[in-house]
């Protein structure tokens, strides 16, 4: 393992991963991989998660191919370096931040979006500059198969690496020097992830998962909600970082919901939900138990049936859940769907506020403001109003979560900043040391108001107009002390010649 980060060290520290043109090429050649091979990794995935091609396509190579395309049109303008605002001081001076690649990158991935939860922090550590080793998750180990198959094909193979395994595996990955780690996972992993990171002193990203909550409002359409959630809770069976995990409603509304979600799942997935190409199933045996074991003394509204062959759980509701059962004190990552019946948006935010912050919060109503509120009154990673999901498709977002959902963000321009070191440069000139007086020793109260003057001030444009105008008028006077000076020598002069050569006549 060692020897494998050093070998992917040892080809960033050669510089070539640097220039723009490297990386938009690389960048392409991706694009390349992701269009040559649709074939080989939509079958993986489908392996992988019971997953229709189709399915697998918009939801994990579009958003790839669309990440790609953005990056390859504003590289360009995001590496180049970006002149800052200056004080008096630097005022001569170049001042500019310019973006630079961290170094190596450990890139360690979920299995639940087994191929984009890798390829988009990729491309962002690319574009960034870097060089990566990609760790994907050993539970979607078809995909994992596959990506470390392709990538070698089309990426230079000694700063693109995939290194695959399980917790051993990762365990003593975890224990090199890594210059940044991007953990996408659960939060108990996450703080593993975060403890072994700080041993190097690792910045790190987290994109971890939680309980969202889901608010309805009863001044909304019930139908619209319903088909929303329903369309966000069961896609790839519940197993979505940013599923709506469980409903906060008033009691009342419970049963037209319940309805309402039941009629919709028909529309989505037809009678014999088992035959329907777009109903995934559980990951493996140990989620399939972990989901069942949710169910236990709960209130089935609809769904519930199982079968252990096929890891298929149906669309699953449950009404009247009390906040204390275990189905409230894990996420779910499952398609079951608790409501919990709370007063009023008091009582809904207060519910919110009072556990861990999650990654997203979905709120339904017709009322604006009460969503306004809503947003103001709570933290999550981020926030869709009257619909789910839809924030993690818009890339000019930074998508992460808060707290214990996550730390940092990508996605688009975030990914670049991420992946990059924003570096502050100032290149004085070795002249006009007249200027740097002020701050060298011995210090005064002239020099400390002076620096005060220099750097406490803030000018508009207006001011600065005003300091110029100043500072002319100063010259001007100096100058014309300076010239009263020499006339009075000049004067003197000739008031003592004068006087010489008339004392000098006077002795003749
Ligand atoms: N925020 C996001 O973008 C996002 C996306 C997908 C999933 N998630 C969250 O991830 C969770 C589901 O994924 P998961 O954690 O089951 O995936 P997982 O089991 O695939 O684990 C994630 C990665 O951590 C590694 N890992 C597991 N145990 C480890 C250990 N003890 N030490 C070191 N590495 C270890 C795995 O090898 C894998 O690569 C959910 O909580 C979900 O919400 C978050
Ligand atoms: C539509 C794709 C959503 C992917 C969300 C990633 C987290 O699980």
């Amino acid at each position: 393992m060692e020897r494998e980060v050093q070998r992917v060290r040892q080809a960033f520290l050669s510089g070539r991963s640097r220039p723009l043109r490297f990386r938009l090429q690389q960048l392409e050649a991706l694009r390349r991989m992701v269009q040559e091979r649709e074939k080989d990794i939509l079958a993986a995935i489908a392996a992988d998660l019971c997953k229709s091609e189709l399915n697998a396509y918009s939801q994990e190579v579009i958003t790839v191919l669309g990440e790609i395309d953005f990056m390859l049109e504003n590289l360009p303008e995001w590496v180049t370096a970006k002149p800052v605002k200056k004080n008096l001081l630097t005022m001569m001076d170049e001042a500019y931040i310019q973006p630079q690649p961290l170094g190596v990158v450990l890139i360690i991935g979920a299995w639940n979006y087994p191929f984009v939860l890798i390829i988009q922090p990729l491309i962002g550590a690319i574009a960034a500059g870097n060089a990566v080793i990609i760790k994907p998750s050993e539970l979607s180990e078809n995909t994992a198969k596959t990506v470390a198959k392709l990538l070698p094909q089309y990426l230079d193979q000694d700063l693109y690496v995939v290194i695959n395994g399980g917790v051993e595996e990762t365990t003593e990955l975890l224990k090199q020097r890594f210059d940044h780690i991007f953990y996408t996972g659960n939060t108990a992993v996450g703080k593993i992830v975060m403890e072994a990171a700080a041993k190097h002193l690792t910045p790190v990203t987290l994109e971890l998962g939680g309980k969202s909550p889901c608010y309805i409002d009863k001044d909304c359409d019930l139908d619209i909600v319903c088909r929303r959630i329903t369309w966000g809770k069961y896609m790839n069976c519940g197993q979505t970082c940013i599923a709506p995990d469980y409903i906060l409603c008033e009691a009342s509304l419970q049963s037209q919901i319940v309805w309402k979600i039941k009629e919709t799942v028909k529309e989505f997935y037809g009678e014999n939900i088992k035959e329907s190409p777009d109903y995934e199933r559980i990951i493996n045996l140990r989620h399939f138990k972990r989901i069942l074991s949710l169910l236990e003394g709960q209130k089935i509204a609809l769904g519930g049936e199982t079968d252990e062959a096929t890891r298929y759980i149906a669309p699953t509701v449950l009404t009247d859940v009390d906040p204390k059962t275990k189905v409230m004190q894990e996420e779910i990552f499952g398609p079951v769907l608790p409501i919990v019946p709370v007063k009023n948006v008091d009582e809904a935010i207060d519910f919110i506020n009072e556990r861990e912050k999650p990654l997203a919060l979905y709120v339904f109503s017709h009322n604006h403001k009460l969503i306004k509120r809503m947003i103001d009154e709570t933290s999550s990673g981020g926030v869709t109003g009257n619909d789910v999901i839809m924030h993690f498709t818009l890339n000019s977002f930074p998508f992460g979560g808060v707290g214990s959902s996550g730390m940092g963000a990508y996605h688009g321009k975030h990914s670049f900043d991420t992946f990059s070191h924003q570096r502050p440069c100032l290149l004085k000139s070795l002249k006009r040391e007249g200027a740097n007086k002020l701050r060298y020793p011995p210090n005064s109260q002239s020099k400390v108001d002076w620096g005060k003057f220099f750097l406490l001030r803030r000018f508009n444009k207006e001011k600065l107009g005003l300091l110029v105008l100043t500072f002319l008028g100063i010259v001007a006077a100096v100058l014309v002390k300076k010239y009263q000076a020499v006339l009075r020598r000049k004067a003197l002069l000739i008031f003592l010649v004068v006087h010489r050569l008339r004392w000098s006549s006077k002795q003749r």
